[in-house]
């Protein structure tokens, strides 16, 4: 990917600094080059930034400085004390970085952790960057929540809600619509030219024939029927205290889950530190780390803390490793 990335500022308050600059350090060399759209006063005096006006200028001075699009916080920070008074800065930075990739100056958005009940409590009408990114992109309603490690890769049917609100929403449609985009993204996007999903169960022993439940009969087989139907390689339901284990996962490329928690516990449990967030349905790539803002460890400018900067550096990998793929998909198939 030759564009630069355009990184987020993130909950200023949060871990996000720290990450980044640190995160340059590690990658200033490797030509994969970034720039953060944030307050250069959360870096501290020893990193070296360029403030620059236009993404194209980024990867010139990559090597030697972090690029910066300057987005101040117009209240003083504290580490671990988010503030309202700094969310209108947290959102301005996703809306630019969003106008780059949408103008074709940055090839892909990458966000740092934002904290869901500041920015709700400042009056942020979307749940988590998920929703946002799809109004700002205007696909409300398409957008659907990926998380991937190397061991596994997983989708969910919904996203920010109650469990008990996931439920009640569940639908043919739903588990159609979600497992359909699943595939044509590890098509398109991950270099799976046959995608083998699975589409997990919600009750317990994926409701034992219709005794713990009857959505397995009324809802997820009906779905996973006519996707077998479509051509597509999906199994289901199936049990979902056992499709994460280690022998099970071999047999499929994603699964298809029916509720944030449930996808998400085997990922973080599996690889919290090199989990990405990824979001389908959107016509740009974005990818996140898979942890929050860790506002208990999170430390002043320029100072290094206990943050792994795992998470973020295999977003940005995977930002990159998706537009390549993406771009000679694209290419082949046109
Ligand atoms: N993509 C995003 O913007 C996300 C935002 N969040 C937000 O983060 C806030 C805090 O959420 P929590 O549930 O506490 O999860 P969290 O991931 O921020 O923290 C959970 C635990 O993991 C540790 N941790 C997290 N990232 C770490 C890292 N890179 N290195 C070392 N330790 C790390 C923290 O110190 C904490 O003990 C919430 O407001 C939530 O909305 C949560 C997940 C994703
Ligand atoms: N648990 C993942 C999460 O909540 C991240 O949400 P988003 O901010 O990426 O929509």
């Amino acid at each position: 990917m030759s564009l630069p990335v355009a990184l987020t500022m993130g909950d200023p308050a949060g871990i996000g600094p720290e990450l980044t600059w640190r995160v340059w350090k590690h990658l200033r060399e490797s030509g994969r080059a970034f720039f953060w759209i944030g307050d250069p006063a959360l870096l501290g005096p020893d990193v070296p930034y360029r403030v620059i006006r236009h993404p194209s200028e980024a990867a010139a001075c990559f090597a030697e400085s972090l690029p910066v699009q300057v987005q101040s916080c117009p209240e003083a920070v504290y580490p671990g004390r988010p503030s309202l008074h700094n969310a209108s800065a947290v959102v301005g930075s996703i809306e630019k970085a969003v106008r780059h990739v949408l103008a074709g100056d940055a090839g892909a958005v990458v966000t740092n952790p934002i904290a869901k009940h500041v920015l709700a409590e400042a009056g942020f009408p979307y749940p988590g960057h998920t929703e946002f990114l799809a109004a700002l992109c205007g696909t409300v309603g398409q957008e659907v929540m990926m998380l991937a490690c190397p061991e596994l890769r997983v989708t969910l049917t919904s996203i920010h809600v109650s469990l008990r609100q996931a439920v009640e929403s569940l639908s043919i449609e739903r588990i159609l619509a979600v497992s359909r985009l699943t595939a044509a993204a590890l098509r398109r996007d991950f270099g799976i030219s046959q995608p083998r999903l699975v589409v997990a169960g919600l009750n317990p022993h994926a409701g034992e024939n219709g005794i713990m439940g009857d959505e397995e009969i009324r809802v997820i087989r009906p779905a996973v029927e006519i996707l077998q139907r479509e051509g597509l390689e999906v199994i289901g339901p199936m049990p979902p205290d056992t499709m994460f284990s280690a022998a099970a996962r071999p047999r499929y490329d994603a699964a298809v889950c029916l509720y944030h928690d449930q996808g998400l516990i085997p990922v973080k449990t599996l690889d919290m530190a090199g989990g990405v967030n990824i979001t389908l349905g959107l016509p740009i790539i974005r990818t996140s780390p898979d942890h929050g803002t860790a506002f208990d460890i999170a430390v002043g400018p320029g100072e290094q803390g206990k943050a792994d900067i795992s998470s973020l550096l295999s977003a940005l990998g995977m930002a990159h490793d998706m537009a390549c793929r993406r771009a000679a998909h694209d290419a082949q198939t046109a």
